[in-house]
């Protein structure tokens, strides 16, 4: 088991913020976790890494405590740029941690060039723009190649070709092995790296794991929607009705056998629609007018 967070509850004050959470993370995959502003997304990674202590529950990785000082070799935790100082180069920040674990020089720049950063590596953190401050903190987090890799909005504030860099290399560590936990508010690059995503609702969370094709629905326009619904149904092959569309969630139904279901019963297709249903569709049903107020 690489990751398994049991029961952890936190509040503040009165308010509870996360009420007795509980996932495991049992392979290298990514697992994304997605909730409004303020949902407690990073009170909880603060948890996972230490940083924080919860009222109640329990955090294993790689099945030692969390509290073990020796898991601190095996995880990484990109937090956001208040850990950098704008007086040091981005080596220079590379260095303390290399120093730390006793990584060479040649991890360093291995690791910088991954990233693309090597052009301004030897640069003050000061005059860094948003994204390279990203991309260095990225690289201190993956510099001593953990097996869990923990990033809070790692694609925050990068521009469409930064992002798609930071995209193909969490691709490429996972590849290598490592698990990856991230929180994120970009629902487009979510889709496109993870099916494993945690929904933080109200201080609990809502699992879900959407492989591709449970994604994948057809919205076909008949002349006569209740009829069709009637006829399918009764070959069991479920549909949602909404005004004259029939929603068909494929879920391995082949097509052709819908084709002649309808057609055996004189039913004309108007219109068909192949649809995947996607991270965002599923935060509005979860969030609703929550969600849209972001
Ligand atoms: N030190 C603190 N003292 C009191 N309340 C806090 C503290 N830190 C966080 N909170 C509150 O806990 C809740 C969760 O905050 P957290 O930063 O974990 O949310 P988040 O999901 O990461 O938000 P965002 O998406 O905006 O980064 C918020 O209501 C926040 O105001």
């Amino acid at each position: 088991m690489i990751l398994s967070v049991n029961q952890v509850r936190k509040s503040y004050g009165k308010t509870t913020v996360l009420k007795d959470i509980s996932f495991e993370i049992d392979k290298p995959k990514i697992v994304a976790l997605v909730g409004p502003n303020g949902s407690g997304k990073s009170t909880l990674l603060s948890i996972i890494t230490n940083l924080l202590s919860a009222e109640h529950g329990e955090i294993t990785i790689l099945n030692k405590s969390s509290k073990d000082p020796t898991i601190f070799k095996e995880i990484a935790f990109m937090q956001d740029n208040s850990v950098l100082y704008d007086y040091l180069t981005g080596y220079d920040h590379l260095q303390f941690i290399a120093d730390v674990q006793k990584i060479s020089k040649q991890q360093i720049y291995h690791t910088a060039e991954r990233i693309g950063m090597t052009g301004y590596l030897h640069k003050k953190v000061g005059k860094y723009s948003l994204g390279m401050k990203q991309h260095l903190l990225l690289t201190m987090a993956i510099l001593n190649q953990p097996k869990l890799l923990i990033l809070d909005e790692p694609l925050n504030g990068l521009d469409p070709t930064s992002a798609i860099k930071v995209r193909n290399l969490l691709l490429a560590l996972l590849k290598e092995g490592t698990a990856i936990l991230l929180s994120s508010h970009n629902l487009g690059e979510i889709d496109l790296i993870t099916s494993n995503i945690l929904f933080l609702k109200d201080g609990s969370i809502i699992q879900e794991h959407i492989p591709q094709i449970e994604r994948t629905y057809y919205q076909i326009i008949v002349n006569d929607s209740q009829k069709a619904q009637t006829a399918l149904q009764a070959e069991s092959i479920h549909v949602k009705q909404i005004n004259e569309k029939l929603m068909l969630y494929t879920n391995g139904v082949a097509i052709n056998k819908v084709f002649l279901i309808l057609h055996d019963q004189n039913i004309m297709i108007l219109d068909i629609e192949k649809k995947v249903l996607g991270t965002e569709d599923r935060y509005q049903q979860v969030f609703g007018e929550e969600g849209k107020a972001l």
